[in-house]
């Protein structure tokens, strides 16, 4: 029992007592001697002074472990006036009995007037109930009894009514503190929507002054944008079945006066007098929320350049996709890569990379709209998105914005004092055109940009569905390339090159053929280019050159002993430093001179590393290999790569020699680098050869070698034989 709740128990006790006394005196006249009857009337008062008395004290707090040793006092005090009436004026005994008792009920009275302010109820009714007494024992006569016991019954009621207030009251208010006390808000609800009880917590953060200004309001009347309906819909949460409780949310609450307020909130059921009410604690998130706003920005910016990264970039996205498709317009993503930026690392190092990343972010930056976003996706890779775009004009606005943005890269820049030219390719995939959500349009915007790449640098590619089909058969190609090696599913063909005035077999080019056992046959054009993606074309091309140097080591002291067998190599392998040792062991291994290999090079290898290119055809050359520039003509034609590297062998495209017997134009172009390359003392190779007219045309031009279907397919090595016995009309092939 807790040390309020005691008072109950006294008061009770004493007025028990004082009951008791009364009916002892009243009714035991005729039942017991007057010696027995004043004893126990005199017990009677001296207990109800007691209780009475220990009763207040501990209503009002003030009752002290050491005040406990008056109450026999007040016992003691009781029975020695009760003997003194009995002995002094017995007919004083009952009016003096009820004075005193009117006293000590008038005392506790006061004691509660004076203790609180709350208790001045139940104090009045108690002063009342003792001055009752006191006139009573003054005027009462033994024909008064019973007015006298109506009387004080009446007032019984009337104290016991004040004391259940008071008690009430006093419950109350320390249920009132206690959820006062809560550092966080506190409301209960019941199912219609009323507020029941709030604490102070509650309405501050709500915007109210004072708890007792939402008590009685319904919940949608606390916030501006709360329904009745959603009010309604929140509580049917707890009638629902296997609920965990307490059902935890975090939201923003808009509040009336405009302002927002982060909350996380706290329901549970409560169930009073068989009624289910709500109870909800609201926690002020404000704080949290900015510390994990500023998290949340720190993970979504890119530290180097300040703009979004991936994950900011992502969200972003999905904002804009969502704003464009409700509003019925397009938005843009433009996947840009900054051609060959890995050079600027390995030349400058990562300091000055990073300076030349911030630099080409703020150059784009500005070419873009106030809404339109910039985000690094990671290394040399950028997303420019153009949101809100009006309905069918997402594909041109994003065109004209990226050749701006190629256009800016290739202004160049200037990096510790160098001059750093620097391209970008772009790739564009537009909402709804090519993609619904963010992944499909970044992944579709790449596929645009890798096919931008291919066709050279500086260009910008709108996605298409064959791009997609193309990256989906590239995924397939790359899978089943991986362990194709070690299965033993390539193997090579050889292309007869004759010389074109003797027609003389005098080098074969390898060709490297695929016959999946997942995919069946694959030709190079697929895979290779798979190949060169993933860098596995390095493990590819040693295969090549190991094998075709095994090959032509077995046709040694044969037919084919003057043959210089011809591979093709590309920008990976010679950017490999050890590829200069590996074709050295090549030719050793299989016994070998160096002038019977030639290694083809595209004129993109060239362009890509030149310096490093240079270097690593200067120790070929120096080996003794021979080097042939392959598909001259296409794209990146510069007459100064011919002087720059150390070159033995051009071979011109087939796309000049098809059209050489019908376009005066092909003719002339093949006729000038014919002339070109002999100036160069190049020796010249037409690829493509599919007719005896061409080949006569070239042969009269001064052409050395020829190439092509008119001449041979690619074939095994056993048909390269027969076709060198065909040509050579030796000995050895009579059989
Ligand atoms: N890095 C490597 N690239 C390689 C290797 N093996 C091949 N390749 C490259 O793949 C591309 C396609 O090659 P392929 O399908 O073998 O085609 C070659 C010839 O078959 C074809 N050709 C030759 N003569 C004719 C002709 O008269 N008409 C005609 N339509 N096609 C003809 O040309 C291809 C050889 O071209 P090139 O290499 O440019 O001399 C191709 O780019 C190969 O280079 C490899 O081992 N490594």
């Amino acid at each position: 029992m807790q040390r309020k709740e005691k008072h109950a128990l006294f008061w009770g006790a004493g007025q028990m007592a004082a009951m008791t006394g009364s009916i002892i005196w009243v009714a035991g006249e005729h039942l017991m001697p007057l010696s027995w009857r004043l004893s126990l009337c005199a017990l009677a008062l001296s207990l109800a002074i007691a209780g009475y008395w220990a009763g207040t004290r501990f209503f009002i707090g003030k009752i002290r472990r050491e005040n406990i040793k008056w109450a026999p006092a007040a016992v003691v005090f009781g029975a020695v006036v009760f003997s003194l009436l009995w002995h002094w004026k017995t007919e004083w005994l009952a009016p003096g009995t009820v004075a005193i008792f009117g006293l000590v009920i008038c005392w506790a009275g006061k004691q509660l007037i004076d203790a609180r302010g709350r208790y001045r109820l139940l104090g009045w009714t108690l002063i009342l109930r003792g001055g009752f007494n006191l006139v009573s024992a003054a005027i009462m006569g033994p024909d008064l009894y019973t007015v006298w016991f109506i009387g004080t019954g009446l007032l019984k009621i009337l104290s016991t009514l004040g004391l259940i207030y008071a008690v009430q009251d006093e419950i109350q208010q320390r249920y009132a503190r206690t959820i006062d006390s809560l550092s966080h808000g506190f409301l209960i609800r019941d199912r219609r929507g009323y507020v029941h009880i709030a604490n102070e917590r509650c309405a501050r953060l709500l915007g109210f002054r004072h708890a007792q200004e939402l008590v009685g309001r319904h919940v949608s009347e606390l916030l501006p944008n709360l329904t009745r309906e959603m009010a309604d819909a929140y509580f049917r949460r707890f009638e629902a079945p296997d609920v965990q409780y307490p059902i935890a949310e975090t939201t923003v609450f808009t509040l009336h006066n405009g302002s927002r307020l982060p909350v996380e909130l706290l329901g549970s059921p409560y169930i009073e007098r068989g009624r289910l009410y709500c109870l909800v604690q609201l926690l002020d998130i404000s704080e949290r929320k900015k510390k994990d706003d500023l998290l949340y920005q720190a993970a979504r910016i890119d530290p180097v350049t300040g703009f979004f990264n991936r994950h900011g970039l992502a969200s972003r996205l999905a904002q804009e996709i969502d704003q464009a498709a409700a509003a019925g317009r397009e938005c843009a993503v433009l996947f840009i890569d900054l051609d060959k930026f890995k050079r600027v690392n390995d030349s400058f190092g990562h300091a000055a990379g990073d300076q030349l990343l911030r630099t080409a972010a703020s150059r784009m930056h500005t070419l873009l709209g106030p809404d339109d976003i910039l985000a690094r996706f990671g290394g040399d890779e950028f997303i420019v998105i153009l949101p809100g775009l009006a309905a069918g004009s997402a594909t041109a606005t994003a065109t004209g914005r990226a050749a701006a943005l190629i256009e800016a890269m290739e202004r160049g820049f200037e990096l510790s004092h160098h001059a750093i030219s620097l391209t970008a390719s772009i790739g564009v995939a537009c909402y709804p055109l090519h993609g619904r959500d963010g992944d499909t349009l970044i992944r579709n915007a790449d596929i645009a940009m890798y096919e931008a790449k291919k066709a050279g640098r500086g260009e910008q590619r709108v996605f298409n569905d064959a791009m997609n089909a193309a990256a989906k058969d590239a995924l397939v190609i790359d899978g089943a390339l991986r362990g194709a090696i070690e299965a033993g599913e390539f193997y090579l063909v050889y292309q007869a090159i004759t010389n074109a005035h003797t027609g003389k077999l005098t080098k074969v080019e390898a060709l490297l053929r695929w016959n999946s056992s997942l995919l069946g046959p694959v030709t190079p054009d697929r895979f290779i280019p798979v190949a060169e993606d993933s860098g596995m074309i390095v493990e590819l091309g040693t295969w090549v050159l190991e094998e075709a140097c095994r090959q032509v080591g077995q046709w040694k002291h044969g037919l084919l002993d003057d043959v210089t067998i011809s591979i093709n190599v590309s920008a990976w392998q010679l950017a490999d430093p050890g590829f200069v040792a590996l074709v050295a062991q090549a030719l050793q291994r299989n016994g070998l001179s160096p002038r019977q290999l030639e290694l083809e090079l595209t004129e993109r290898v060239l362009i890509d590393d030149a310096a490093n290119v240079r270097a690593v055809l200067g120790q070929l050359r120096a080996l003794g290999v021979g080097i042939s520039l392959d598909d001259f003509g296409t794209g990146y034609s510069s007459l100064s790569y011919l002087t720059q590297f150390q070159l033995n062998t051009l071979k011109i495209d087939r796309a000049f020699v098809m059209d050489i017997e019908h376009s005066e134009r092909n003719n002339k172009l093949v006729h000038a680098i014919i002339a070109m390359g002999q100036s160069l003392g190049l020796q010249l190779v037409a690829e493509g050869v599919e007719t005896a007219g061409q080949a006569a045309i070239l042969e009269k031009m001064g052409c050395h070698y020829l190439q092509g279907y008119h001449i041979s397919r690619p074939i095994p090595p056993d048909e390269l034989l027969r076709f060198a016995c065909a040509r050579a009309d030796a000995p050895e092939c009579a059989i």
